[in-house]
């Protein structure tokens, strides 16, 4: 089944620590979006882009995807204070596509065949994403700063993106959220607030999201691995 994806690259990147959007931040010359919208535009199942900008942003990314050939991003729609809102924005203009897919601006590696495996559990389960083992041990702390109690590690894994719906279930899911006021940190976690059933594919722990600048050292390094693997 195809897809359109809605990307959310309206936020502020504070724990980035830098001066612009962390979205228009370099990785070999080209910003991090322009990363990320290249996997998309590259995959033949993906039909639409919608991606998502700050208010003031919005004609510096349009510009941006035009420049990076990103074709399919034909719109870029103002985001909201909190990532939820964001891709909610986003979400109204592509609730008529057969699949609906989240995925962080900040998340430029992620591979192809990983998002296919994606759909197809999507397809069925009506609400998926992509998640890693965790590899730490994971203590729940108090307020005071005291460990409350170490989850069971077999139990956990860390969510990625993209998150993937069938429409129908993202529907649902807003409609919960609205009456709850429920705020979530990722997507599929509105499914699961509504009572939905979300399942898991399993990730790659190199779909890294950009959050501090310790990552960006990490991305170079990941990219740097890729073309040697490519031979360029
Ligand atoms: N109001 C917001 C907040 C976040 N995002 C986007 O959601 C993705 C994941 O969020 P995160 O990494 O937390 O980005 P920021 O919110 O920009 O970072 P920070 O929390 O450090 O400020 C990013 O692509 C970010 O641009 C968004 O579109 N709208
Ligand atoms: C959606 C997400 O990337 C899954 O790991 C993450 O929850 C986004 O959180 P952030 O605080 O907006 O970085």
């Amino acid at each position: 089944m195809n897809y359109a994806v809605v990307i959310p690259a309206a936020g502020q990147g504070r724990r980035m620590q830098a001066a612009v959007n962390k979205a228009f931040l370099t990785l070999q010359g080209r910003p991090i979006i322009a990363h990320t919208l290249a996997v998309f535009q590259a995959d033949p199942r993906c039909e639409r882009i919608v991606l998502v900008a700050s208010e003031n942003e919005l004609d510096e990314m349009q510009a941006l995807a035009e420049e990076a050939g990103a074709t399919k991003a034909d719109r870029v729609v103002a985001g909201g204070s909190e990532r939820q809102d964001s891709v909610r924005a986003g979400a109204a203009q592509v609730m008529d596509a057969p699949l609906l897919l989240v995925h962080d601006g900040a998340r430029p590696f992620v591979a192809i065949e990983r998002i296919h495996a994606l759909l197809l559990e999507a397809e069925q389960s009506g609400a998926a994403l992509l998640a890693v083992p965790a590899t730490d041990t994971i203590k729940q702390v108090d307020q005071e700063g005291r460990v409350k109690q170490t989850l069971k590690r077999s139990e956990l894994w860390a969510a990625q993106t993209p998150q993937a719906f069938r429409p129908e279930v993202l529907q649902q899911a807003y409609a919960y959220a609205d009456e709850t006021g429920f705020q979530g940190t990722d997507d599929v976690s509105l499914v699961e607030a509504a009572g939905g059933e979300v399942a898991v594919v399993e990730g790659d722990y190199d779909n890294i999201k950009l959050t501090t600048p310790e990552d960006m050292t990490l991305a170079e390094a990941i990219l740097a691995k890729r073309a040697g693997e490519a031979g360029t």
